[in-house]
């Protein structure tokens, strides 16, 4: 479903009360709330306003958070997105580390990859579900998560977590793969600004082209999909 609304601003409080919305439903259920975060540029904002304006509305201990994706630099690096989120969101709202499933990127990004998933397949072992919600973000060249185009972990199809090898930058990324995606309760997309309407074009109303456009991946098996969208990221669509 699309959600769009006038400024940035606008979406970032949407997204922010649907967060809100979904952590309590989950903790009041199954007195656990699983998020997986997104990185990148735009989420940022998002991460400031649940720690400020909403900080009091949610068990925040009760909320376990994991990552999308992952740049391979140390945790410490500007880089990072465990170091975004970190400064963002955990250490204002005093998270605890337990709580917190950063990528382990002090090992290779294959065995960090591997660890990852073991991680996520530990801790949704009890109750054979998979994550509440997984918060993405979409790249000008239709990338999400670190599903990049013409990369082989767009034909995973084992949920899992890969390591992803981007020729053009010379670098690792660790990233849920799409059908680890796909298996979540909820999946939001959380998009604003012009430079993102084309690739909200692309994968939202273009034809498929998997390798072109990787966020045409998800689809949601059982969950609910959610698209959050400023007026100048929706503008090239065809129907609101
Ligand atoms: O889902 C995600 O999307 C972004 C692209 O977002 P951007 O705001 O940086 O353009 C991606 O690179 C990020 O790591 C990821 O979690």
């Amino acid at each position: 479903m699309l959600n769009v609304f006038n400024t940035a601003d606008d979406v970032l409080t949407a997204l922010a009360e649907y967060f809100v919305i979904l952590a309590n439903e989950a903790i009041k259920k199954n007195k656990k709330f699983s998020v997986a975060l997104s990185g990148g540029s735009s989420p940022k904002k998002l991460y400031e306003l649940l720690a400020t304006s909403y900080h009091d509305q949610v068990e925040w201990e009760k909320v376990y958070f994991f990552f999308g994706d992952e740049r391979n630099v140390p945790q410490d690096h500007p880089d990072s997105n465990y170091l975004m989120a970190k400064k963002a969101l955990f250490a204002p709202l005093m998270i605890e580390p337990a709580n917190i499933f950063p990528v382990d990127t002090s090992l290779e990004p294959k065995e960090a990859a591997k660890k990852y998933q073991e991680e996520i397949e530990e801790f949704f072992d009890e109750d054979e579900q998979s994550f509440d919600l997984i918060l993405l973000g979409l790249g000008d060249n239709s990338h999400t998560a670190s599903l990049f185009p013409h990369t082989p972990v767009l034909h995973d199809r084992v949920p899992g977590v890969s390591e992803v090898f981007l020729q053009d930058q010379q670098v690792y990324r660790i990233t849920l793969n799409a059908p680890l995606i796909n298996e979540a309760q909820n999946i939001a997309f959380l998009v604003y600004g012009e430079g993102k309407a084309i690739a909200v074009h692309h994968v939202i109303e273009d034809d498929e082209d998997i390798e072109e456009y990787p966020a045409q991946l998800i689809e949601p098996i059982v969950g609910d999909i959610q698209w959050f969208l400023d007026e100048a990221a929706a503008s090239l669509l065809r129907h609101k």
